[in-house]
């Protein structure tokens, strides 16, 4: 029996012509929380989909709690929760009815109260959706899905729409929940949400994964990072010196302040020995290196390697 709350296996999934999901895997332990990251519509939302069991899997295997997710989705309701990326809220309710609504559907509800707390919504219980901005509206869809205590969490990018605040605030929510032995499985745009919150991330594009790991696995490869920008007045000729001149250093940018950033891949270590190179060149050619800075590749300087490369 496998230990795996949520395992994907060569899931594949068209819409007509179009193959949306070009067979993925991965899995997801209990208590694990698993991101998804990627491209606007690099397959995501229609992985959560067929998980959560809105759609069977066109083909490939998917297990939700050792069970399929789309033929025992009755069975597996009680035990799931979802946020979706779009909600279905009713603008005439309040958002306490609307919790009640919710709680009618569970076997185990939490009280309507605690729902509320949890996401900094008590004041709001009185207030019609409708009238409830974005954010709160989001933070009000995320109290609906952990309203049936579930053991699994999918979370279509929670925090669009919340301000800093109320952004850190759902993060510590779903750490606690975390820890607490619910597993979740999140989509988000945000690099640094992935970044505070999962175990693992997948970074897929154009309906594969294209990286996948713990956030030091998927840049550990990457090299460094070597940037500088030197004064406006640079004569261009003297910037295209640089081109392929140390190593993987490419004027990238022209900035509209007429100032240019240069920014390099170069392979671990390699990047030293790039400043050596530069130094040279910069002191020959009178030119300053202002904010001359070496730093390892991020999780943003992986995506965007992984997006920019069609
Ligand atoms: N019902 C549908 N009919 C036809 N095409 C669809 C349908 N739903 C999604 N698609 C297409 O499938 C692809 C994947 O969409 P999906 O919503 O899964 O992407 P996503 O990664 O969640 O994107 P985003 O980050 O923009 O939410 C997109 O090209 C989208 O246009």
């Amino acid at each position: 029996m496998s230990t795996q709350t949520i395992e994907v296996d060569g899931l594949r999934q068209r819409y007509g012509d179009f193959e949306a999901v070009r067979g993925i895997d991965f899995t997801v332990p209990a208590g694990g929380l698993f991101a998804l990251l990627g491209t606007n519509g690099a397959g995501k939302t229609t992985t959560m989909e067929v998980l959560e069991g809105f759609r069977p899997a066109a083909s490939g295997s998917v297990r939700l709690l050792g069970s399929d997710p789309y033929r025992d989705r009755k069975v597996l309701r009680p035990r799931v929760g979802i946020m979706l990326q779009e909600s279905g809220l009713i603008g005439d309710l309040t958002a306490a009815e609307t919790v009640d609504l919710w709680r009618d559907l569970a076997t185990d509800p939490i009280s309507r109260d605690e729902a509320l707390g949890l996401v900094n919504l008590g004041d709001k219980s009185g207030v019609q959706v409708r009238q409830l901005s974005g954010g709160q509206k989001r933070r009000l869809d995320l109290a609906l899905a952990v309203v049936g205590r579930p053991e699994v969490l999918f979370l279509d990018e929670p925090t669009t729409g919340m301000d800093p605040e109320a952004r850190q605030a759902t993060w510590k929510l779903i750490q606690d929940l975390v820890a607490g032995g619910t597993t979740v499985l999140l989509t988000t745009h945000y690099l640094e949400e992935a970044e505070r919150l999962a175990d693992r991330i997948a970074i897929m594009h154009r309906g594969e994964i294209r990286i996948a790991g713990t956030v030091p696995d998927v840049v550990a490869g990457h090299g460094d990072r070597l940037a500088f920008r030197v004064p406006a007045h640079t004569p261009i000729d003297t910037l295209s010196y640089l081109d392929g001149r140390a190593p993987e250093i490419t004027v990238t940018e022209g900035l509209p302040t007429a100032r240019y950033t240069v920014t390099g891949g170069a392979p671990d270590g390699r990047a030293h020995r790039a400043v050596g190179e530069l130094l040279s060149w910069a002191a020959v050619q009178n030119v300053t290196l202002d904010r001359l800075s070496v730093r390892p590749a991020s999780l943003e300087d992986v995506f965007l390697s992984i997006v920019e490369d069609k």
